[in-house]
């Protein structure tokens, strides 16, 4: 049996051109060279893309199971090898996004917390400014 080949993020941006052609969908790589000029949706989007992870843009068209069966041997070059440091796979970076603005949404709350106590300090001695007025025109 022969070994998958695994290239690195980096090679696999090296087939970025209309005669070169790789994407990356859900982490495996495609030569897509042969097909660009075939597919239904234009060889302009699998330009805009080559080289690189294209598995979001690929699950939001909302592509039929035949489109997925496309992907298949014939075009397969092999996997994506992470290094450290690399961006995380499409799909998990969906994950952490909503983590990661949840945690913006506690920033937002204890920021609200303090406008709130900075705004009633200002309030409060605003009050106390006018009653002191107040006080000295009678
Ligand atoms: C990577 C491999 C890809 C394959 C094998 C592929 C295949 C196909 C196929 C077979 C269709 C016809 C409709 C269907 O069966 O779903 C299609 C439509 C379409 N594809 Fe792709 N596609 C790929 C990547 C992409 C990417 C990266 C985009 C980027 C936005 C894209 C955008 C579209 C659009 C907009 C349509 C709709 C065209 C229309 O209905 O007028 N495709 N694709």
């Amino acid at each position: 049996m022969s070994e998958v080949k695994e290239l690195t993020l980096q090679e696999v941006a090296e087939h970025n051109t209309k005669k070169d052609l790789y994407l990356i969908v859900n982490d495996k790589i495609y030569d897509c060279t042969e097909f660009a000029s075939e597919h239904p949706g234009g060889e302009e989007v699998l330009l805009d893309l080559a080289g690189q992870d294209c598995t979001e843009a690929f699950d939001d068209v909302g592509h039929s199971d035949e489109a997925r069966a496309l992907l298949d041997d014939e075009k397969f070059v092999g996997n994506v090898k992470r290094l450290p440091g690399d961006p995380a796979p499409k799909a998990q970076e969906a994950a952490s996004y909503s983590s990661s603005s949840s945690s913006s949404a506690s920033g937002f709350g204890v920021g609200l917390y303090a406008v709130i106590l900075v705004g009633g300090a200002i309030a409060y001695g605003a009050y106390n400014y006018l009653q002191a007025q107040q006080a000295q025109q009678q």
